[in-house]
């Protein structure tokens, strides 16, 4: 039997198929919306064109630069990036353009401006865990948290915390006593100590009010860290609607379960508590402190950076910059003088307080600056700390300065550590400043350009609508700035050579506006926590830091970890 369609003889070809025409419209569309895209950043090419840097594959741009693991990543841009003699150099993401800037003139510009402050795109992965909280958020919301929360970091708020500084610091002592002479990794112990800290100070919470160990959030934390480190160098990841699909982000959402659980019952707790005292008329914890008025309106003291003419220009002057390059100012750097007699509260009773007190500032909003401050206030200082005594393996000559200082500042006692010590310990500071020299735990630091920027280093312009990335890592291994770069020597920071450094030279709290509020917190922390160490403890001779294999995945890390081996001093300081 005749088919339907053999039955009606095929006719002279009227016209085009639907199909052709289909992909005529669709390629005209394609065609007029990729000239469209290209006019509307004509700027952005041209501009680009001037900054040196590879123009990558059509499309993709460099992307397939950041294949691989975040060590793979991470060597070969630092490895790329001797492939141009500038302190600028430009790179295509798809169609994304990312300028990293590691001359200090330009990263002046950048850090030191009050126009460039919105973080870049990338910080979105971040939203799901830390919220719009001051890490992220950007206008009129992070200008008032910032000028609510910076003074709550204040010297005479840390000074307070030195005695549970102490205690956790013993308390980690006692830990890493049982390893014996075995080698384990101190970064574990360094994320478990700073959590707990935190907890204590910051938060005014005691350690137990979470369930597990400090070391389950931290670990948590660290690999929230992977999946967006991922997210951000893997392009297909980026889409939420593919990314929801795969099993990161599936993990992704188990990991913010563990993380957030923490923060709301470190919240619950201090409502709790905070509305029990205030029933029962009981003053604020931290009685003796007065609610102190939001801080001086930080225009912050930028400093106008005074470029250092010649080095005996610049008397220098022994003093303790905490992290900072001496000279650059910031909106912690409040003298006592300029908030008289008052004291502060810490961060979360603060918080709390001004939330009751008619400052506009809701449960979700607090909850967002909890998770910020738990964030960015632990992984960095467990990084620092475990570089730090990964170096003290890697250079025993120059452990030895350091426990010879600290055998001069404490003799044969047992006694906690006093803000004194901390200013006397001058060995000790500068070991830790050229561990967050060669070893920044935030290697980069990222804007999204919204206004052109005319470079300083060179005659070239960074068009709006660009991610600028500070390489600290790159720029702390300068040659021309820091001579023989890769080479541990805390004499770069003795006050003479600091003081022929251009200040932002030298930036592993960043500076400007948007700098570390917890740069003093971390400094005063870190040499509690590492003169105890090293108190009870000599960290044996270990792994050639020319075998160690970086990762900078958020924070800079240890791939291969952080192993070291101790061996016990005398038994001075114990935790009971
Ligand atoms: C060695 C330790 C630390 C290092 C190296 C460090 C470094 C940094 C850097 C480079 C930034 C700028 C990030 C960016 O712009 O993307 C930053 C911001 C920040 N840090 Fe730290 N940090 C440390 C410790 C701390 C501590 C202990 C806290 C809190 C207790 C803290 C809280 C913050 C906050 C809230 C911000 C955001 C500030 C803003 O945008 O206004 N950090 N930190």
């Amino acid at each position: 039997m005749e088919s339907a369609a053999e039955s009606f003889p095929a006719g002279p070809a009227v016209g085009p198929s639907s199909m052709s025409v289909f992909l005529f419209l669709l390629g005209s569309v394609a065609t007029l919306w990729y000239v469209y895209f290209r006019m509307s950043r004509r700027r952005l090419y041209e501009c680009a064109a001037t900054l040196p840097g590879p123009d990558g594959l059509p499309i993709i741009g460099s992307a397939l630069e950041l294949m691989g693991g975040p060590e793979v990543i991470f060597k070969s841009i630092y490895s790329k990036s001797f492939e141009y003699d500038t302190g600028v150099i430009k790179m295509w993401i798809g169609p994304r353009l990312l300028v990293f800037l590691f001359d200090p003139r330009d990263v002046e510009l950048i850090l030191g401006s009050s126009v460039h402050l919105d973080k870049s795109t990338e910080y979105r992965f971040f939203k799901p865990w830390l919220g719009n909280g001051l890490l992220i958020s950007s206008g009129e919301k992070w200008r008032s948290h910032r000028k609510l929360i910076a003074p709550t970091f204040h010297l005479n708020v840390l000074k307070s915390f030195l005695e549970l500084f102490n205690a956790n610091s013993r308390s980690v002592v006692d830990k890493m006593r049982k390893h014996g002479d075995k080698l384990f990794d101190v970064h574990d112990h360094m994320s478990e100590c700073t959590v707990e800290i935190l907890l204590e100070t910051a938060m005014g919470v005691n350690k137990r009010t979470q369930d597990k160990s400090g070391f389950e959030y931290a670990k948590a934390v660290m690999d929230m860290c992977d999946i967006l480190h991922l997210r951000q160098t893997h392009v297909w990841l980026r889409p939420d609607i593919i990314f929801h699909l795969t099993k990161y982000g599936k993990a992704q959402e188990k990991l913010l379960d563990v993380i957030h659980s923490l923060t709301k019952k470190v919240l619950k707790k201090k409502k709790e508590d905070y509305n029990k005292n205030k029933a029962a008329g009981v003053p604020p914890p931290s009685a003796t402190y007065q609610t102190p008025a939001p801080a001086p309106t930080p225009a912050p003291k930028v400093a106008a950076a005074p470029k250092p003419k010649a080095p005996e220009a610049n008397a220098p002057k022994e003093s303790f910059s905490f992290g900072h390059s001496v000279g650059l100012k910031d909106d912690l750097d409040v003298d006592d003088n300029d908030i008289g007699e008052k004291k502060r509260l810490a961060f979360l009773d603060f918080m709390i307080e001004s939330s009751q007190n008619g400052v506009v500032l809701s449960d979700e909003e607090i909850k967002e600056e909890v998770d910020t401050i738990m964030f960015e206030g632990h992984d960095t200082t467990a990084a620092g700390s475990s570089f730090f005594l990964c170096m003290m393996a890697a250079r025993p000559d120059i452990q030895e300065r350091v426990i010879e200082e600290i055998d001069q500042v404490f003799g044969n006692s047992d006694r906690a550590c006093t803000f004194q010590d901390t200013l006397e310990l001058k060995y000790l500071e500068r070991c830790i400043m050229e561990t967050l020299r060669m070893y920044p735990p935030v290697p980069i630091i990222a804007r999204e350009l919204k206004q052109e920027l005319k470079l300083e280093s060179i005659n070239a312009t960074v068009p709006a609508n660009c991610t600028v990335i500070v390489g600290t890592y790159k720029l702390h291994r300068r040659e021309d700035i820091f001579p023989n770069p890769d080479h541990f020597d805390p004499d770069n920071f003795l006050p003479e050579r600091a003081a022929s450094r251009h200040y932002y030279s030298f930036v592993p709290f960043s500076a400007g506006p948007r700098s570390c509020v917890g740069r003093k917190y971390a400094m005063l922390k870190l040499k509690v926590i590492l003169s105890t160490v090293l108190r009870n403890f000599r960290v044996m001779p270990g792994i050639p830091e020319k075998d160690w294999v970086l990762q900078a995945d958020i924070i800079l890390k240890r791939t291969d970890g952080f192993r070291i081996k101790l061996q016990p001093r005398k038994p001075v300081v114990s935790a009971k």
